[in-house]
């Protein structure tokens, strides 16, 4: 038998999951002088899982696996390699850094998978060079990443504004269930907020007090009264540029679903099932009708950004 205490220690790895997002609510104003829109959200972690891993490497460097791998850059572009370089430059840390995402989040679906690598790879980064940063200035870093990330760094439920990036956790009692439908093609964030713009170009401000009822049905866990307020302000540009989500959402509506709306900035449908075993229900239905290249099914709130494992790899 190998004597572990005298086996060569060829590499330390830590893990980090961090979860997708749905917008249970997205709301959304005039576009700014500095081009990004200001929203007022109500963003829903749920349980499809991006994993990171970090090794050591002598540069930064990422590789992907999972069903839509070959769809994700791995050059300076990536979300993760953005984020160990900006951990790297704030903290001056010269080290490299192999990050390997286990892709679950669809890509380019308008459940924040990138984000979901950046939230993962501040973490992962963190902990493996051992910088230790607070988790304010981590958030920091993340609001400069991108909207979306700090909210993936934080999990649960929680009340977006300013570009989304600005958070407070909102109640939520119980779990809510949910299947979505998935395109192969997705949608590109900038050309669906580029395609609000044109279908409202007499927008002058943002109703940002439009989800108080929403707020209640999430503390009372009243599923059915949470499906009848969904809302996405995206969800027209989203269906003008991927029309076929008709069907999609009208497939899922008549599974019974207690709301069905498009997540974030799409193409994947958000469907609110009565329990795991009907969202079960409303996913087989999307599949059945072919309206949908794949589906999944995931229940939220769920934590944020968080590591897993850290251990000695021999
Ligand atoms: C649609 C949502 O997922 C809803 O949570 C987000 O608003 C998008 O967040 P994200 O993908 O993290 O967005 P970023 O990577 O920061 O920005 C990409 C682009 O989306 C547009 N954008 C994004 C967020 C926002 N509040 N207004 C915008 O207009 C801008 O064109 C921006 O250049
Ligand atoms: N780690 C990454 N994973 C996936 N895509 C990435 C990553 N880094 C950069 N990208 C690029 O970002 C684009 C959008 O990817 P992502 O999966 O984050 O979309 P999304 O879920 O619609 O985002 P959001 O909901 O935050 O708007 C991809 O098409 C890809 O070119």
């Amino acid at each position: 038998m190998t004597d572990l205490r005298l086996a060569p220690r060829t590499g330390r790895e830590v893990r980090v999951r961090a979860p997708g997002k749905v917008n249970l609510s997205l709301r959304v104003g005039p576009r700014r002088a500095d081009g990004y829109h200001p929203v007022a959200t109500v963003f829903q972690a749920v349980s499809v899982y991006e994993d990171v891993v970090a090794t050591a490497a002598d540069d930064i460097s990422v590789s992907a696996s999972g069903p839509q791998a070959d769809l994700v850059p791995t050059d300076d572009q990536n979300l993760a390699v953005r984020a160990a370089r900006a951990l790297a430059a704030r903290t001056g840390i010269a080290d490299g850094v192999h990050l390997h995402l286990h892709k679950g989040v669809p890509v380019a679906g308008g459940m924040a998978g990138g984000s979901a690598d950046a939230a993962a790879a501040l973490l992962a980064c963190d902990a493996f060079w051992g910088t230790g940063l607070p988790r304010e200035e981590l958030h920091e870093i993340a609001a400069e990443l991108g909207a979306d990330v700090p909210f993936l760094l934080m999990g649960q439920t929680a009340v977006g504004s300013g570009r989304g990036d600005l958070l407070t956790a909102a109640m939520s009692r119980g779990e809510y269930h949910w299947a979505f439908g998935v395109r192969e093609s997705g949608l590109s964030t900038p050309a669906v907020y580029g395609e609000f713009d044109r279908l409202h170009p007499g927008r002058d401000r943002l109703e940002a007090d439009g989800d108080v009822a929403l707020l209640h049905a999430l503390r009372a866990g009243d599923a059915p009264a949470l499906g009848a307020l969904l809302h996405n302000d995206l969800q027209d540009a989203a269906v003008e540029l991927a029309p076929d989500l008709v069907e999609t959402l009208s497939v899922a509506e008549d599974a019974g679903a207690l709301g069905v709306v498009v997540s974030g900035s799409g193409p994947t449908v958000a469907a609110l099932g009565r329990s795991r075993q009907h969202a079960l229900v409303i996913a087989a239905a999307m599949t059945a009708a072919g309206v949908a290249d794949s589906v999944l099914t995931a229940s939220g709130p769920v934590p944020g950004a968080r590591v897993v494992a850290g251990s000695d790899v021999l």
